[in-house]
């Protein structure tokens, strides 16, 4: 089988993250969901949550279901790279994205949820798209959506094809050939640390020379931003007038009409260059004239990242077969 489903920006303005309509059980509960390749918790706002907690978001509410079973016994708890994080018990029911139906896949429904995602009234959960070893439900741990379907899809594979500012589509089992151009070039995935940990072949800022160099980071797709070694990011702030890194903002902002340079980043022999306007996030605050980097130091993060800001300039293919590969081409 196959599934295709559209991947939304939630903020109009600026591309915070991007949420996906995923229905639960029976009869159907539609929830838009954040699909999250940096982690592997499906889980949900729920009917167990304090109505404090929620605000504005729909919620799963297993008693509601024909089809939801509890796991007994099983709990999760999970705190993402911002502080933010979660926890409940477990149910299994059908979960079906854009046409694709997995059986008994296990919805942790929040009992807690922590402030900032009580004030996201956009995010209604999230559904992890990492490797099965990071999910978080004790005693016994859970698979992903991806890994119970992947064997009834056509192919084991996941594809992202985000967008700037405006709606693109994750897709399920296929490659769509028409959503990219040129070749796709794939290179190995180490799955050990449980994200989709690839090498990256080096960088330009601009249009300047290309420095070969083995970057080390992961395809996360619930992260917004790019987070890169600090020598790569001071090289590039260095091109752009007035910019700083603000320790009262927590990183590199500028006036807002700077003029940025792009950034291109190899994945193989291949390149791909993000565009200047998604390396300007956004304005600090609403109306500043100072506005903060779509590319940002991985030094505070221990980790690099290729969030969002990367992804949507390119189509990413998540091979999950044996070995893992991962495959980026133009589009
Ligand atoms: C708006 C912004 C200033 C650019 S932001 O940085 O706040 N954006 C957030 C995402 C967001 C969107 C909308 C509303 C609120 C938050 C962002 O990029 N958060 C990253 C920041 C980060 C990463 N690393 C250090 N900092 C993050 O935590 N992303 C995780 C998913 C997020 C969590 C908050 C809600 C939206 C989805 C993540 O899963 O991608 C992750 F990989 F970063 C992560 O934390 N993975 C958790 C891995 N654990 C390992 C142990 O086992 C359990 C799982």
């Amino acid at each position: 089988g196959t599934g295709s489903a559209a991947a939304v920006p939630i903020n109009a303005d600026f591309d915070i993250a991007y949420v996906t309509p995923v229905t639960l059980g029976t009869p159907p509960q539609t929830l838009q969901l954040d699909f999250d390749s940096g982690s592997s918790d499906l889980w949900v706002f729920s009917s167990h949550l304090p109505t404090s907690q929620i605000r504005g978001q729909q919620i799963y509410a297993p008693n509601k279901s024909s089809t939801a079973k509890l796991l007994d016994g099983h709990s999760w708890s999970i705190t993402y790279g911002d502080g933010s994080g979660s926890r409940g018990n477990v149910y299994t029911d059908n979960v079906t994205v854009g046409g694709l139906t997995v059986g008994s896949q296990a919805i942790e429904c929040a009992q807690q949820v922590s402030s900032s995602f009580t004030t996201e009234d956009h995010i209604d959960g999230l559904v992890g798209l990492g490797f099965s070893t990071l999910n978080t439900v004790s005693p016994k741990s859970q698979l992903t959506f991806f890994d119970n379907a992947k064997s009834n899809l056509d192919s084991p594979v996941f594809t992202a094809d985000l967008k700037y500012k405006q709606a693109g589509t994750y897709d399920f089992g296929f490659i769509d050939e028409a959503k990219y151009t040129g070749e796709i070039t794939y290179v190995p995935v180490n799955s050990d640390p449980g994200y989709w940990t690839f090498p990256s072949s080096g960088y330009a800022v601009g249009s300047g020379n290309f420095t070969a160099s083995s970057i080390s980071g992961i395809a996360d797709t619930g992260t917004s931003l790019v987070y890169l070694p600090t020598a790569i990011v001071t090289a590039y702030y260095r091109q752009v007038q007035g910019a700083t890194n603000s320790r009262s903002y927590g990183g590199y902002v500028f006036p807002c009409a700077s003029t940025l340079p792009t950034f291109t980043f190899g994945v193989g022999a291949a390149r791909f260059t993000i565009p200047a306007a998604y390396l300007n996030y956004a304005p600090v605050t609403p109306g500043s004239a100072t506005c903060f980097g779509g590319l940002q130091s991985s030094s505070g993060v221990g980790i690099n990242i290729w969030g969002d800001v990367a992804l949507k300039a390119a189509f990413v293919v998540f091979n999950g077969g044996n070995p893992p590969t991962i495959g980026w081409a133009a589009k």
